[in-house]
């Protein structure tokens, strides 16, 4: 097992990262404080390890919400529901919650415990490789906005993650590859070595090798905790983890949620982060190229949706939280393990990139 720390002052808080942690009592009942807990999950997750997670809890009260599956759920509606269950449960701001599933549940839970009686206690326990190395750590939480993706949301650290790499056994494989792609972009945005890694290891991780993903894990939360240590609301560098997404959550918005994959669109809006680095004279074909092929090997998506033309493409960028003033700002690369946060790029360039044809 391994334990990493997000260093956050009083809100500092452990990853624990391990094969069977769901068999260990002692870490969730650490985690837990006060005597009123709520386990919330979806339909999917919840028959495979709701049982588990609770059998740990029977001397306390012990309630459950189960949310319907899909990205198409994380919305202010679901939220409402999730209220209505905890004021009809009766339960008070001592509550706890826990997030037992993938990003969505831990994004809409997070959400939920940051609002309700304004703002209570909760754990991630992340079921997914994508929210094992990337949503249950650092604190964002939301839901989305027709208009937008994570319009709605707000900062609140969870107490603990408790990450149990043996969930990953059920996941479908289609979700494990939209889980590497955040795992690329760690590589990517900050950490060259990483990157040649899993160019090794590419697929090792998709033929499900648990000590290659327990170590992907381990590298990526330790990436992750070290951005967010340094900026916890992304008042600068932490921007960087959003690389590849300002495109990424115009294919999910632009498409209907659901349709694509986060981690999918994510993938495709890294490389077009990547050619317009290009474009602008910045990372070498060369670079270009590899990070293409290790997406490609990864299973990902590269090329945008032909459904989204470059205008529309264009109004959905428009709304992101890195735009300031009216300004779009994206993350592009130098290099390899170097991104930088920038709205110095020729529109020409953009356009060029966000053309169907042309991107491919
Ligand atoms: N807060 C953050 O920092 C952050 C970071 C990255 C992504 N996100 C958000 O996370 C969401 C994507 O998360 P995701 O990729 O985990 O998707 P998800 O939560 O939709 O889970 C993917 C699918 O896998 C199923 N599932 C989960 N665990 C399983 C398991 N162990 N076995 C079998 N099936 C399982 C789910 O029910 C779902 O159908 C997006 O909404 C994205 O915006 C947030
Ligand atoms: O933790 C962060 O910071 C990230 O940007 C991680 C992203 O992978 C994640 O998808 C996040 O939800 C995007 O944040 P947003 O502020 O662009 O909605
Ligand atoms: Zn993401």
């Amino acid at each position: 097992m391994v334990a990493l720390n997000v260093e956050l002052g009083t809100r500092s808080y452990p990853i624990h990262i391990g094969r069977g942690l769901l068999d260990n009592p002692d870490i969730l009942r650490t985690a837990v404080s006060g005597r009123n807990v709520v386990i919330i999950s979806n339909e999917t997750v919840a028959p495979l390890y709701l049982n588990k997670v609770r059998r740990h809890l029977d001397d306390l009260r012990v309630g459950d919400i189960i949310l319907p599956d899909g990205e198409q759920y994380k919305t202010l509606g679901t939220l409402e529901s999730i209220f209505t269950q905890l004021l009809e449960g009766h339960f008070d701001r001592n509550t706890t919650l826990i997030a037992l599933g993938g990003g969505v549940v831990g994004d809409i839970a997070g959400f939920a415990a940051a609002s309700y009686q304004r703002g209570i206690k909760f754990v991630q326990i992340p079921t997914t490789l994508l929210a094992q190395v990337d949503s249950s750590v650092g604190g964002k939480t939301g839901v989305n906005h027709p208009l937008g993706k994570n319009m709605i949301g707000a900062f609140h650290q969870p107490l603990a993650v408790i990450i149990d790499t043996e969930t990953l056994d059920t996941l479908p494989d289609r979700e494990l590859n939209a889980g590497l792609a955040e795992v690329i972009k760690y590589g990517l945005l900050g950490d060259a070595e990483f990157f040649d890694w899993l160019e090794e290891n590419i697929d090792t991780l998709r033929a499900r090798d648990h000590h290659s993903l327990a170590y992907a894990i381990k590298r990526s939360c330790q990436n992750k905790a070290s951005i967010v240590a340094q900026d916890e609301r992304e008042q600068g560098s932490r921007a960087l983890l959003n690389l590849g997404h300002t495109f990424g959550h115009a294919i999910e918005t632009g498409l209907g949620y659901g349709q694509w994959l986060h981690g999918e669109a994510v993938a495709c809006g890294m490389l077009m982060a990547a050619r317009l680095s290009g474009e602008l004279g910045w990372l070498p074909t060369a670079a270009i190229d590899r990070i293409e092929a290790l997406l490609l090997k990864a299973g990902l998506p590269v090329t945008p949706p032909a459904e989204l033309s470059q205008q529309r493409m264009r109004e959905l960028m428009a709304i992101d939280k890195k735009v300031i003033d009216g300004q779009l700002r994206l993350v592009l690369l130098r290099d390899i393990g170097h991104a930088l946060v920038t709205d110095q790029f020729d529109p020409a360039a953009l356009d060029r990139v966000l053309t169907p044809s042309k991107a491919a």
